[in-house]
């Protein structure tokens, strides 16, 4: 599944709106601000519930903004050629979403105090959902099966790289008080607890009404239905007629997707990767 990807510092990306000199420009150049809100996940881990989700907060649960603005324009990828072009000249506190690893984050991050939270997600469920979203776009190779899949991400030979470096980079930023870590497992066990929680780190506060709203907007059902957050409008151009952003939105769906020896290799590779970590940031485990 290799031959499909555009290599950038050993790290592989998609083919399509991203180049090597952009992610570089990026990287080097991009300047963050003390007011920003930086959205942070590796793919499939919930990133575009958790931009709604932040959106409904900035709006004080006004679902206008999401209905009326494509979501990819109200927090952009700073990494993308859309983007980084939308926010490089953007006035004002600007929502930013990545899915980059922490070495190739815009250096200015370091020296920031804008607000990042990292989304985290049972990196099985985030394999089952990347195989079945990849399959529908036009750019990521598509693998042929679901043991092509199994092996490429455990090898970190899909976009974006490994899963474990990905976690192992950011963790290393947990305890700093501009950095939030939250997992979708406690977002979907106790969605209001943890919305209250996204709030106090942004400063925000929201009236019961407001909060009421933005549950509603924000739901798996609500979200499906609105195209400005589904992905149907990138349908031709990045996604096939197949291409859904919002398949199932449970936990533990790779228990109808993994073989009994795929789930005990996993299992291995997870307790040798990640037996450094505390166990409680991992509350699937
Ligand atoms: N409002 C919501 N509630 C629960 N899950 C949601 C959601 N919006 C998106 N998701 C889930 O988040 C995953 C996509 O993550 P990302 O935004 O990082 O690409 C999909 O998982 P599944 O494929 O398991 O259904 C999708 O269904
Ligand atoms: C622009 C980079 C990018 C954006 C969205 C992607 O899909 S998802 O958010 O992970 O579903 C992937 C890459």
């Amino acid at each position: 599944m290799s031959d499909r990807y555009m290599w950038f510092e050993g790290v592989p990306f998609p083919t399509m709106g991203f180049t090597p000199e952009l992610m570089r420009e990026a990287w080097e150049s991009f300047v963050f601000k003390d007011e920003d809100v930086l959205i942070l996940t590796y793919p499939k881990s919930g990133t575009n519930w958790l931009i709604e989700i932040v959106c409904l907060i900035c709006s004080k649960g006004d679902p206008k903004w999401i209905q009326s603005v494509p979501i990819w324009d109200r927090s952009p990828w700073v990494e993308a050629e859309y983007g980084y072009n939308s926010l490089k000249d953007k006035e004002g506190p600007r929502l930013i979403s990545s899915h980059l690893p922490i070495q190739l984050i815009p250096k200015s991050l370091s020296n920031s105090k804008a607000k990042v939270i990292y989304l985290i997600r049972n990196p099985r469920d985030v394999l089952i959902s990347g195989y079945f979203f990849w399959r529908t776009s036009y750019f990521v190779k598509k693998a042929e099966s679901l043991k092509e899949y199994f092996e490429c991400f455990i090898k970190g030979n899909v976009i974006y790289g490994s899963w474990f470096d990905h976690i192992h980079g950011w963790m290393s930023m947990r305890g700093k008080e501009n950095f939030l870590i939250l997992s979708y497992e406690e977002l979907k066990r106790d969605t209001r607890s943890t919305v209250d929680k996204i709030c106090q780190f942004l400063g925000r506060k929201l009236e019961p009404e407001e909060m009421n709203s933005l549950l509603k907007n924000s739901s798996f059902q609500v979200m499906k239905e609105n195209k400005m957050s589904n992905y149907s409008l990138l349908r031709g151009q990045f996604l096939d007629e197949n291409g859904i952003l919002l398949r199932k939105g449970t936990s533990g769906d790779w228990k109808n997707h993994f073989t009994v020896a795929q789930a005990e290799a996993f299992d291995k590779i997870f307790q040798d990767k990640m037996a450094d970590l505390p166990r409680e940031l991992f509350p699937w485990q």
